[in-house]
């Protein structure tokens, strides 16, 4: 079974977001092995710094790479990355659960992104609009899409 890791800088406390989330989690189970990992968004002041910011990032990226291991395969979450349909996402999936790359990790960013290192560092960056979305919102339809990705895979009618 295909172990995915969804690792996500930033604490989701919104009721909703933490349902919506509950529910594509529960659906998962039955498609592969999932695990997401949160990790604190590092402290800025109000007004903060790009050098602030970029320390704030480079400090979140070392607490990411820290989760995965070695072999893992990342796919970056960033609005500039490549837009990918529904079916190519599902293809990718399948391709990879047909590899001996049994580690897909997908990663979000918190409020100020992901740094630039991480992304570089990624086999995969993705963007599912040019627009930018919330992280916790990011979260949920990232979670929607690998769901839906499995369910392509099956030939289920969930995808119109
Ligand atoms: C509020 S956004 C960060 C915005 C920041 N200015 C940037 O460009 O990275 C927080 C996180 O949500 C995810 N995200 C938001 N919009 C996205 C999109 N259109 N495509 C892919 N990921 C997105 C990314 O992982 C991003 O790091």
């Amino acid at each position: 079974m295909l172990s995915v890791h969804l690792i996500c800088v930033g604490k989701l406390k919104e009721k909703f977001y933490l349902e919506a989330c509950k529910e594509y989690e529960k659906r998962l189970g039955g498609y592969c092995k999932l695990t997401l990992t949160e990790l604190p968004e590092e402290k800025l002041p109000q007004n903060p710094t790009q050098g602030q910011i970029d320390q704030a990032l480079a400090k979140e990226a070392d607490a990411i790479r820290a989760k995965f291991p070695p072999s893992a395969s990342l796919v970056a979450l960033c609005v500039e990355g490549k837009l990918r349909s529904s079916e190519e996402l599902a293809k990718i999936m399948e391709d990879w659960q047909q590899s001996s790359a049994k580690h897909l990790v997908f990663l979000i960013g918190g409020s100020y992104g992901l740094h630039p290192s991480i992304k570089q560092q990624a086999w995969l960056k993705l963007s599912m609009s040019p627009m930018t979305f919330p992280h916790h919102l990011a979260r949920v339809m990232l979670l929607e899409q690998v769901y839906r990705a499995f369910k392509i895979n099956e030939g289920s009618s969930y995808h119109k």
